[in-house]
């Protein structure tokens, strides 16, 4: 089946639109890549969706103006990457997580992600798949993070036990044995890792007075020293001794907590470049140390993916945490690290459609593994 999988994420850098052709099932799914593409979205539309992410009210009429704006965007993308090629069957729509709270106690977890599929069906003409998260928070899970399971399948390895790390604006890891000794998935354990590049990011733009969005190759930061005593500080959040399932987002490490960190920093007279390497090891060392905290056992190998794998210095950074474990990125085993997300969301609108479940409990902490999203026909145009 051809298949086009969108997502935008935490970074909200744009949307990343992938079209592949799928087949098999779990162990067996075969994905081949036809176009990869990464639509930005217009600034203003950007500014709005960084202005609600960082709490600003909106009224209902504004809020829908925004979900068509962004749905339109995501229909102008699967249409850019389809372009050239026999138009595809079906549309996996992640969509932009604008706000996402875990659960707590009683209170069920939510996970607002805008970009309505009905529109996305509507604008394309191709039936969509969207809202991947909300029948796992309905078994009482995270909604977050999904992409596992398909990580089990497309990235397993037959006897080395693998860390397959995404590194976008938040950090996620999936925990996978070897296939041999897991041929249901239902042992791959996982968890949001807590910030990638999303105060990274925020500290790029304000010391580059906006003319910056990243820290590309992570040239700035190599050029800073490291505040040891920063990087403990803000590791003593107890979002990192939380034992997992856990998930988190902007509501936790963004604009808030980069304040913080712009406080504390200032006050102890750092430069530009020793907050940004000070930063990046905080990422570094909160992917390390959750590995340590929470693994059952080294794994043999960790395959980056996400912007972040395009950071050297944060690299030679996990690196240096990991010790001896290998430390890669997913294009060395053939998945391309900007578009695994996308193919991931592509292969879960599939498995929507034959059934197949798309969470790990264990991952998310739902009750049961269970097809994900909901499903829009569409009229061909
Ligand atoms: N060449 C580069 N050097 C350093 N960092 C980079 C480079 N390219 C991208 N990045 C970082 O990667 C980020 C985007 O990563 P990605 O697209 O994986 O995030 P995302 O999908 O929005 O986040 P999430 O996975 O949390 O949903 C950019 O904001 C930037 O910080
Ligand atoms: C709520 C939400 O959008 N979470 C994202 C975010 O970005 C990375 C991490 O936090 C992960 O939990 C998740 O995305 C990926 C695609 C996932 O669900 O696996």
């Amino acid at each position: 089946m051809r298949v086009i999988g969108l997502i935008s994420g935490t970074s909200v850098d744009g949307i990343d639109a992938v079209l592949v052709e799928l087949q098999g099932r779990e162990l067996d799914l075969r994905v081949q890549v036809l176009n990869f593409c990464t639509v930005p979205y217009p600034p203003e539309l950007r500014q709005q969706i960084l202005a609600v992410c960082a709490a600003e009210p909106l009224t209902m009429a504004a809020w829908s103006e925004l979900d068509d704006a962004i749905a339109t965007a995501f229909a102008t993308a699967a249409l850019t990457v389809q372009t050239g090629y026999p138009p595809a069957q079906l549309i996996g729509s992640h969509g932009q997580t604008v706000f996402h709270r875990p659960p707590t106690g009683d209170r069920l977890g939510h996970s607002v992600q805008l970009g309505r599929g009905e529109l996305i069906a509507h604008r394309t003409g191709i039936p969509t798949v969207s809202n991947f998260r909300a029948q796992d928070i309905a078994l009482g899970g995270q909604g977050a993070p999904l992409v596992p399971r398909v990580d089990w399948c497309l990235l397993g390895h037959p006897q080395e036990y693998r860390c397959i790390q995404n590194i976008g604006g938040i950090g996620n890891v999936a925990y996978l044995l070897p296939q041999q000794q897991d041929q249901s998935g239902n042992h791959v354990l996982g968890w949001d890792t807590g910030p990638g590049n999303v105060l990274l990011d925020l500290a790029v733009s304000y010391f580059s007075a906006g003319q910056q969005r990243y820290d590309a190759d992570g040239h700035w930061a190599r050029q800073g020293h490291v505040c040891e005593a920063l990087v403990v500080q803000w590791l003593s959040h107890p979002f990192f001794s939380a034992p997992p399932p856990k998930s988190t987002g902007r509501e936790l490490f963004g604009w808030l907590f980069w304040q913080q960190c712009l406080e504390q920093a200032t006050a102890l007279g750092l430069k530009p470049a020793d907050v940004l390497a000070t930063l990046t090891e905080f990422t570094a060392r909160s992917i390390a140390q959750s590995y340590e905290r929470f693994l059952p056992r080294r794994p043999d190998r960790v395959l980056l993916c996400g912007g972040g794998a395009h950071n050297g210095f944060l690299q030679e950074r996990l690196r240096l945490h990991l010790g001896e474990i290998p430390v890669e990125t997913t294009a060395v085993v053939g998945v391309p690290v900007d578009a695994k997300e996308a193919i991931a969301f592509a292969v879960l609108a599939y498995w929507q459609q034959l059934g197949i479940p798309g969470n790990v409990p264990q991952v998310t902490g739902a009750h049961h593994a269970v097809p994900l999203g909901q499903y829009w026909q569409s009229v061909r145009v």
